[in-house]
């Protein structure tokens, strides 16, 4: 199938990137939120992104220009209806997921691949709360995308072959690399990833190190770019929290279980740079450790 239109649900960290990429690669983007406030956030980091790629001269200023074009928005979900191809980019919670594909449905074409970049959530359970369980698929995008080279496939039970070909193109076209998982919690990445921040979490709960350390240990002893805690920030500490519950839920192995401490700081309502302040605090000139 030939995909030249996507729809993209959520317009927050990863949903204004994958815009980015998808309208730099030549499809025509309409993106949607609940929020003006939020599509308009996105359409200015959208454009602050594109600017310092053309400035450092990885991309022409033609480039620029083109991609911004290609960017709508709404705030009407059946608008999405006419795009070949939806990836619902919205809050790590099942039931927001549920609900925007259940309003979607009825305005898709036959042919539409529905796709999610839900971090962790079954895809074979979303898919089956859809009417098109076989032209569904998860389609998860690294943090930041312009610069992330990976997207992980993730089939559900019934997805099909023209899918699956289908999206693996479209990463092709997007100058990406595909790496298939199958549908267990949180996949290959966060299975792996995310657990490795809980850990750090653990290790700053129980005094092991405090913030700057811990992340300095990793930076400068495992040559990782960012340390583990700097990373939560910069992931989400809901939705660090909300792959934790999803594996521990769905794995049920106690070695799962979410640090109360990484629950503190999400009930807190510190849930990172996007609220600015999480592990670090980011109002003042530069980020300042909470712990
Ligand atoms: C939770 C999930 O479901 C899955 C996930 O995504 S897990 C998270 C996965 N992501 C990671 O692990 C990221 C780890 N961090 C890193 O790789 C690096 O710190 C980083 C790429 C984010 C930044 O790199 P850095 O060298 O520290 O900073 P910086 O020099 O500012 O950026 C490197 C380049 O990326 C670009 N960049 C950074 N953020 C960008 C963005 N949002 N959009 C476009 N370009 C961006 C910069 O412009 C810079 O480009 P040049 O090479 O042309 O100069
Ligand atoms: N953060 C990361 O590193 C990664 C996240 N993901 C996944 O991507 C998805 C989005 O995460 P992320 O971008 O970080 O989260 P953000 O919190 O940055 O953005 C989520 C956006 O979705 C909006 N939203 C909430 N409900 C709806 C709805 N019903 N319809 C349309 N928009 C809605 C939110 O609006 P409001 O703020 O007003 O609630 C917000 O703008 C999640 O599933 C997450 O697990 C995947 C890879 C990496």
């Amino acid at each position: 199938m030939d995909i030249r239109s996507v729809g993209i649900v959520g317009a927050g960290q990863m949903g204004n990137g994958i815009a980015h990429v998808f309208a730099l690669s030549g499809y025509d983007v309409l993106l949607n939120d609940i929020s003006e406030d939020g599509l308009k956030k996105a359409v200015a980091t959208i454009d602050k992104n594109l600017e310092r790629q053309a400035s450092r001269g990885k991309i022409s200023e033609e480039d620029r220009a083109g991609a911004m074009g290609r960017i709508k928005t709404t705030l009407a979900l059946p608008e999405l209806g006419p795009c070949d191809l939806i990836i619902e980019a919205a809050t790590e919670r099942e039931p927001i997921k549920n609900q925007i594909f259940e309003t979607l449905a009825p305005h898709l074409g036959a042919q539409t691949i529905l796709t999610s970049n839900t971090s962790s959530i079954s895809i074979t359970r979303l898919a089956s709360r859809t009417d098109r369980p076989e032209r569904f698929m998860g389609f998860h995008f690294m943090n930041p995308v312009p610069v992330m080279q990976l997207v992980e496939l993730i089939r559900g039970i019934a997805t099909n072959t023209d899918t699956y070909d289908t999206l693996l193109a479209v990463v092709g076209k997007l100058g990406k690399t595909a790496a298939s998982a199958e549908d267990y919690p949180a996949f290959i990445v966060n299975r792996i990833l995310i657990p490795m921040i809980n850990e750090a979490v653990y290790a700053l709960y129980e005094g092991v190190g405090n913030v700057r350390s811990i992340d300095q240990a990793l930076k400068l002893g495992a040559n990782h770019p960012m340390g583990p805690l700097e990373l939560a920030d910069f992931i989400g500490l809901d939705t660090c929290l909300a792959i934790m519950n999803v594996l521990h839920e769905g794995l049920a192995d106690t070695k799962y279980r979410p640090c109360p401490l990484l629950t503190k700081y999400v009930e807190a309502g510190w849930l990172g740079r996007k609220t600015q302040r999480g592990f670090y605090d980011y109002r003042g000139e530069v980020p300042v450790p909470t712990r």
